[in-house]
C-alpha cells in the first residue's frame, strides 16, 4: 500500500499477558488479588487472615472473570450493542478491525464503530493499547471514545465519526495549499502529540493516513486516530521504550538502532508528514526496507526538486528542527508550537501556492508503475483498505 515497501511493523508488548479483563471500566492493573495477599504478608499479617482473604479474592476474581465471558454476558453486550446502533456503511478495514458507520438508534447521532477481532493475539494487543489510551485522552484534536462493548473474540469501539476524509484528498480537491494552509494543520496536530505526551502516551504511528478531518467543511479540525501502537507510560514515569515498532518510513533513527527511545519519536514523524505536507513526496524513500532504514541512519534528504525552491527557509528549519538524528537535540512538541515558522504563520514567506507541485507529486506516485508496486505490497501485508495516498501505510510483522 505504502509508498515503500512498507508493512507497519507491530510490537511486542512486554509480557504479553494480555488479560481479557482490560474490557469497560476494568482496568489490566486491577486483577490483582495476589498482589494483594503479598502486600499484607509484607507487613507481618496474620498467615490464616490473609490465606482467607487471598482465597476470597480469588474466587471473586474467577467469578468476575466468568461472569464476564459467561456466553450469556457476551450475547448480552452484542445484542445491547445492536439495539442501540444501526450499521450503516463499511468506512474501511484495519489490520485487524473493520470501521463501519452506524446511527444511534435513539438519537440518530452517527458514530465510528471499530470492530476488532481479539481472538489473535495482535489484535488483542492492538485492541489493548487503543482503549488504554481512548481510555484516558479528551482533547479536541483526538478521536473521542463513545463506548465499548466486549464480545467473546470481538470488541466494539463506539468513536466519534470523522467525515472529513484524509488530509491528502482534501489538500488535492482544494485550488490552493501554501505553507500557511501547512501550519494550520500542524497547529493542530502538534497540540494534539503535546497533550499526548503530557500524559506519557506516545503514539507511534503518525502519518497521514492517521490524521481524519472531522467534518468536510473548510474549518474542519483534524482528528489523531489508531492508538493500535501507542504506549501509555507506566506511573513511574519511566518513559523508555524499546520495543520495534512503526510504519517504516517514519520510523525515527533510535527505534531503527535498537536504542531505548521516547516520546521524540514522535517528532521524528511529525518532521516526516511536514515533508510530505509541502511538498507531497517522502524524504526518505527506498522500496527496499534495508535500504529505507539505511537511509533513516544517515538522516541525509534533500530539498531539491519541486515546491522546494518556493519554500521558505523557515518551514525547512522547521523540518530540519524534527529530523535531527540525535532526539536529544530534536524539538519537543511545545518547542514546535514555539517555532518561529509556526509563531508567525509564515506571514514572513511568500503565500506561494504550492498545491500544484504538491499534486504533481502525489500524482507521480498514484502513476500506473507505482499502483503496480503498491498493490503487490498491499497483497503481503494483508491491507485492504482503499486509501489513495498512503505513504507507507502497512506493518510488518514484528521484528523484535
Ligand atoms: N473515527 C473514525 N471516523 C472515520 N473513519 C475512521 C475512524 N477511525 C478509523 N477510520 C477509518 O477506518 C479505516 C480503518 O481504520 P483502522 O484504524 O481500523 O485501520 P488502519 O489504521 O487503516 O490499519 P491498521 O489496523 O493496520 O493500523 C481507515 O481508513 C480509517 O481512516
Amino acid at each position: 500500500m505504502g509508498c515503500g515497501t512498507s508493512s507497519k511493523v507491530v510490537p511486542e508488548l512486554p509480557g504479553s499477558s494480555f488479560h481479557p479483563s482490560w474490557g469497560k471500566g476494568v482496568g489490566r492493573e486491577s486483577c490483582g488479588p495476589l498482589q494483594m495477599g503479598q502486600g499484607e504478608a509484607g507487613h507481618g499479617g496474620h498467615r490464616g487472615t490473609r490465606e482467607a482473604a487471598v482465597e476470597a479474592a480469588q474466587k471473586m476474581q474467577v467469578a468476575r472473570y466468568r461472569a464476564k465471558f459467561d456466553p450469556r454476558v457476551t450475547a448480552r453486550q452484542v445484542y445491547l450493542f445492536f439495539i442501540r446502533y444501526d450499521i450503516q456503511a463499511l468506512i474501511g478495514r484495519g489490520s485487524f478491525s473493520k470501521v463501519v458507520r452506524v446511527e444511534q438508534r435513539v438519537t440518530k447521532k452517527p458514530f465510528a464503530i471499530k470492530m476488532v477481532e481479539t481472538g489473535v493475539k495482535e489484535g488483542r494487543e492492538a485492541c489493548e493499547s487503543e482503549l488504554n489510551v481512548l481510555r484516558r485522552v479528551r482533547h479536541c484534536n483526538i478521536v473521542q471514545l463513545i463506548e465499548i462493548f466486549e464480545a467473546q473474540d470481538r470488541v466494539y469501539i463506539v468513536m466519534e465519526l470523522a467525515t472529513g476524509g484524509e488530509l491528502f484528498d482534501r489538500i488535492i480537491s482544494q485550488g490552493t495549499f501554501t505553507e500557511r494552509d501547512a501550519i494550520i494543520i500542524l497547529k493542530m496536530v502538534v497540540d494534539g502529540v503535546r497533550y499526548l505526551h503530557s500524559l506519557q502516551i506516545t503514539h507511534r504511528d503518525l502519518k497521514p493516513e492517521n490524521l481524519l478531518y472531522y467534518h468536510p467543511g473548510a474549518e474542519s479540525k483534524i482528528l489523531i486516530t489508531d492508538f493500535g501502537l501507542a504506549h501509555s507510560g507506566n506511573k513511574n514515569g519511566n518513559w523508555s521504550m524499546n520495543t520495534f515498532c512503526g510504519t517504516p518510513e517514519y520510523i525515527a533513527p533510535e527505534i531503527l538502532s535498537r536504542k531505548p527511545y521516547t516520546n521524540a519519536v514522535d517528532m521524528w514523524a511529525l518532521g516526516v508528514i511536514t515533508y510530505i505536507l509541502l511538498s507531497g513526496s517522502l524524504p526518505f524513500e527506498d522500496e527496499n526496507h534495508m535500504r529505507l532504514y539505511r537511509k533513516i541512519l544517515k538522516g541525509k534528504y534533500n530539498y531539491k526538486g519541486e515546491p522546494w525552491s518556493n519554500v521558505s527557509n523557515s518551514a525547512k528549519d522547521f523540518i530540519d528542527r524534527l529530523l535531527t538524528l540525535d532526539s536529544n537535540h530534536r524539538m519537543t512538541a511545545g518547542q514546535a508550537l514555539n517555532h518561529p515558522w509556526v509563531m508567525t504563520m509564515a506571514i514572513t514567506s511568500p503565500m506561494k501556492n504550492l498545491q500544484r507541485s504538491i499534486s504533481w507529486n502525489l500524482m507521480l506516485r498514484a502513476s500506473p508503475h507505482s499502483q503496480c508496486s503498491r498493490s503487490a505490497r498491499a497483497s503481503e501485508s494483508h491491507h485492504s483498505n482503499g486509501s489513495k495516498h498512503t505513504w507507507g501505510k502497512n506493518k510488518t510483522g514484528t521484528l523484535g
